[in-house]
């Protein structure tokens, strides 16, 4: 095997990191990636659009001795034989040459590597990484990890190849956010605070890698340097004692082999090809409270916490494609960046505990894996540069660290020229500032990008509220119109039931006031009828009267005549006491003539007395029954009154829609009655005329009587003086008697004329008698007689044709009550039969109501008819009494006139 010298012997300086080209004499310059391009040398050009998913292992160790004793849960199985998953019993040789070796050769392809360990404190990270690095023969021993068996496995490639190769190695603790480099002499002798002067920094070389600016890069040239290096880097590396592990990592340490290969020539040109092997071994995520750490261990955890959270962010953003990655939120990311979404093939392994109480951490470890699975890197060969370009580089490189080394002798002390170091210090000054301000404005950025996404996030998280929201409110407004849609139409339902029955209230409003307009005009037509009763009874009363007056007239003649009778009986005396005793017998005669007048006057007077009771009992019967009538009406009134009283308040709670039909009956009936008012206004003036004209008649009878009796008055003078003249003094008291008699007899109209008659019969006796006794005297006496008798007979003619007249204007009258009975009577009947229509209608109208309505109508119905009918019965019993009376006055009426005639 041989070595290039330079690149075997040197140390690379204050420069390196896990970038493929961090050292100087590596950077490819301009001209020589020109030349590169121009020869066509792309080594891996099929490769660049390559993508390859991280690749994850899972590794689940062994219960420990003290949780094996204390009989701890397993809760984790591994099935070995698919060997999906590392299981407890897997080994460590077995895990390496199924999952590192092949990284291993891609490195030796000249590929970036990068393997790390992740998981919960204590779950075998270091022990995976690291293990038992060799046993005491110098091999590796079973537990040995991944960096020995990478080591091993990279040197005995080359040696195999038999290539020139040259092997540096780095290895660097991250601690609370410093870096260490652990493989940094332990020579402090010349310069004690050295290291503590020179800070290990992180720097971007201007094409996205970073560099660890100040990291020693260790050549090795052996395995077993490798291990010691190791072992003294690891021995560095901060541990403590938890209660989770004893010796637990409180640090992240990434330690890395660059390896450079020089390949076949292309001519005179030499190639070398460079691979990086990152080993990262993180310290455990824990849960703090979980794993004993108290104050400085606490804020160490946090710490450690904080950069695994940061490595899981930017893994998270990785797989969520997100345009941002934190990388710059933590060195960690920062100096895995190339690892992870880079040009780097990555291989992470995570590691859990069995242990029922590391299941959280070993599903939140499990979490982790699968999401870190799905970051896609895209795998990109290192490019080869030409030996002749790498030793110009190393050149001028040895060339400026020689004039550094010069300076630093002839000044004593100043290892570079003043004005460089002065020209470098202001530059690294101004370049650090610079530096500082521009990563502060980053920092200030992403911050500000960060809350601008949380702000977005939190707007995008509240626009789907407010979309739910608004959905929410579409569904209740689409809810709430039907509901409305719902509500509107039964207003509208509600609005048309309430106006059917208001127009139903409004008939059986105007129903009632129909009916009970109906009611008031049938009360009125009771009352007008009670009122033509009483105008009926009234003119009875005045017919009464009248006929009361006529009494008093006849009563009053009968007076006047007894008066006259005395006078003359006093005249006869007189003459009687003048003559002598031959008349004596004459006058003895007389007076038995007188006692007979008196007798038969009282007769008379009986007679016309019994007139005037029968009469007067007639009267009197009919005020009983006009009195009973009236009561009979009142009470009925009263009844129906009651009745209609009582039943208005039912009536206008059950009035319907018979508006027009009732007011067409009250039309109808106000119309009869109308003309039932003009018939009775007509019937009255006819009877007003009929007792006028008996009223004239009488006065003419009067009239007649009173020129007939002064017509017998001067006749009986004529007889007197002739008597006087001719027989002196008793013919002409004789004659003055006889014409006396004639008049009392002409007073007694129709009944005394037969009394009359017999009385003048009688006279006529005596008077012959005496006329014997002069002759002459006698003649001119019946002469006179003749003349009183022709007088008489006129009278009698005039009295006739005065009771004709009479009769015949009591006929009309009689027809004309009998006519209007029967009118009244077709009147009641058609008003009957109006009420009845009217009664039909009504039921008609409230069997469409209720059957209350009908009861009062029927109560009522049948008390109107009860009233109608007795009035009908009292009507017509007051026709017959009414008839009654009159047949008998016509009876006596023509009895007297009988006897009138039968006297003369
Ligand atoms: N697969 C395994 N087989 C046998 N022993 C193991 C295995 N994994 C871990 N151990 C043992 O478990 C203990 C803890 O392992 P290790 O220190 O590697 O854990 P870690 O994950 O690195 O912890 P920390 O994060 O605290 O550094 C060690 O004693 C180790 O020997």
């Amino acid at each position: 095997m041989s070595v290039t010298p330079d690149l075997m012997t040197r140390k690379v300086g204050t420069m390196g990191g896990l970038s493929p080209s961090p050292s100087p004499f590596l950077t490819p310059r301009p001209e020589r990636r020109r030349l590169m391009d121009s020869r066509g040398v792309d080594w891996n050009r099929h490769d660049r659009d390559k993508e390859v998913n991280v690749q994850v292992l899972l590794r689940c160790r062994p219960l420990s001795d003290e949780e094996a004793k204390s009989n701890v849960q397993r809760v984790i199985s591994c099935n070995e034989q698919k060997k999906e998953v590392f299981g407890p019993k897997s080994q460590q040789r077995s895990i390496y040459d199924q999952a590192i070796s092949p990284i291993v050769n891609e490195v030796l392809e000249g590929f970036n590597c990068t393997v790390f360990a992740y998981g919960q404190t204590g779950t075998g990270k270091t022990y995976t990484m690291e293990g038992g690095i060799k046993n005491k023969g110098g091999d590796l021993s079973a537990e040995a990890g991944v960096i020995p068996r990478a080591v091993r496995q990279i040197f005995e490639t080359l040696e195999a190849q038999n290539a020139d190769y040259s092997v540096k190695v780095t290895f660097l603790e991250l601690y609370n956010e410093d870096i260490t480099d652990l493989l940094a002499s332990d020579d402090t002798s010349r310069c004690p605070e050295d290291k503590q002067k020179k800070p290990i920094s992180l720097m971007e070389d201007g094409r996205g890698c970073v560099v660890v600016r100040g990291l020693e890069e260790e050549a090795v040239y052996s395995v077993s340097e490798i291990y010691n290096l190791l072992e003294r880097g690891s021995a560095k590396r901060r541990t403590a004692d938890t209660l989770l592990n004893k010796h637990s990592s409180r640090s992240h340490s990434v330690f890395s082999i660059t390896v450079h290969i020089k390949e076949a020539t292309i001519g005179d040109e030499e190639l070398i090809k460079c691979g990086k092997l990152n080993l990262v071994d993180l310290a455990g995520s824990e849960n703090i409270s979980r794993s004993g750490a108290r104050e400085g261990r606490a804020r160490e955890a946090g710490e450690i916490n904080k950069s695994l959270l940061t490595l899981g962010r930017v893994i998270n953003a990785l797989v969520e494609h997100s345009s941002h990655i934190p990388y710059r939120d933590s060195k960690l990311t920062r100096l895995l960046r190339d690892s992870l979404g880079g040009k780097t093939k990555t291989c992470i392994i995570a590691t859990i505990s069995p242990s029922a109480h590391s299941l959280e951490e070993t599903l939140s470890t499990l979490d982790y894996a699968y999401r870190a699975k799905n970051i896609r890197n895209k795998p990109e060969a290192n490019q080869k540069m030409s030996k002749a370009v790498l030793l110009k580089d190393l050149y001028l490189e040895l060339e400026r660290m020689k004039d550094d080394v010069r300076a630093a002798r002839e000044k004593n002390g100043v290892y570079v020229p003043h004005e460089r170091f002065v020209q470098d210090e202001a530059e690294k000054k101004a370049k650090d500032e610079k530096i500082e301000q521009l990563e502060n404005d980053l920092i200030l950025s992403e911050k500000q990008v960060d809350s601008f996404r949380e702000l977005y996030v939190t707007e995008q998280e509240q626009r789907l509220d407010l979309q739910s929201e608004l959905n929410d409110c579409k569904v209740s407004l689409e809810t709430t119109n039907k509901a409305l849609l719902d509500l509107q139409e039964s207003y509208r339902l509600a609005m048309e039931t309430l106006k059917e029955k208001e127009i139903i209230i409004s008939k059986m409003v105007s129903s009632e006031n129909s009916l009970i307009e109906c009611a008031k005009g049938l009360r009125n037509d009771l009352q007008y009828a009670s009122d033509d009763i009483s105008s009926l009874f009234t003119k009875l009363d005045h017919k009464d009267r009248l006929e009361s007056e006529n009494r008093n007239l006849v009563l009053t003649f009968g007076s006047d005549l007894d008066k006259s009778l005395k006078e003359l009986h006093k005249v006869i005396i007189g003459s009687v006491s003048q003559q002598t005793q031959q008349i004596r017998s004459m006058e003895e005669q007389v007076q038995t003539n007188f006692a007979t007048k008196f007798d038969v006057t009282q007769v008379m007077k009986s007679k016309v007395e019994k007139m005037a009771e029968t009469y007067c009992s007639g009267v009197a019967s009919l005020k009983e029954l006009v009195d009973m009538l009236q009561r009979k009406a009142s009470s009925d009134l009263n009844q129906i009154n009651d009745v209609v009283a009582s039943q208005a308040t039912a009536v206008e709670n059950f009035l319907a829609t018979m508006v027009m039909d009732a007011e067409q009956v009250l039309n109808d009936m106000q119309k009869s009655l109308s003309e039932q008012q003009q018939i009775l206004e007509f019937s009255t003036k006819q009877q007003e005329e009929g007792l006028k004209r008996s009223l004239i008649a009488a006065q003419v009878i009067s009239s007649a009587s009173m020129n007939f009796f002064n017509d017998l008055h001067n006749r009986a003078s004529q007889v007197g003086k002739f008597i006087e003249e001719s027989y002196n003094e008793r013919s002409r008291q004789l004659v003055n008697f006889e014409r006396m008699f004639k008049e009392e007899a002409a007073r007694e109209e129709r009944s005394a004329l037969e009394n009359i008659a017999a009385i003048l019969a009688t006279v006529s006796e005596a008077s012959r008698e005496i006329l014997d006794s002069n002759k002459q005297e006698n003649t001119r006496l019946v002469e006179e007689m003749l003349n009183m008798e022709q007088v008489s007979v006129c009278a009698r003619k005039e009295v006739t044709e005065f009771l004709e007249k009479s009769e015949t204007r009591y006929m009309e009258d009689t027809f004309s009550v009998a006519e209007h009975t029967t009118f009244m009577k077709n009147s009641l009947h058609h008003s009957s039969k109006r009420v009845d229509d009217s009664r039909q209608q009504w039921e008609n109208t409230q069997s469409s109501i209720s059957n209350l309505n009908k009861n009062n109508l029927a109560e009522i119905g049948s008390t109107v008819n009860k009233n109608i009918s007795a009035n009908i019965v009292a009507h017509k019993e007051f026709v017959s009494a009414s008839q009654t009376v009159d047949e008998e006055f016509n009876t006596r009426a023509s009895d007297t006139l009988t006897t009138i005639n039968g006297n003369y």
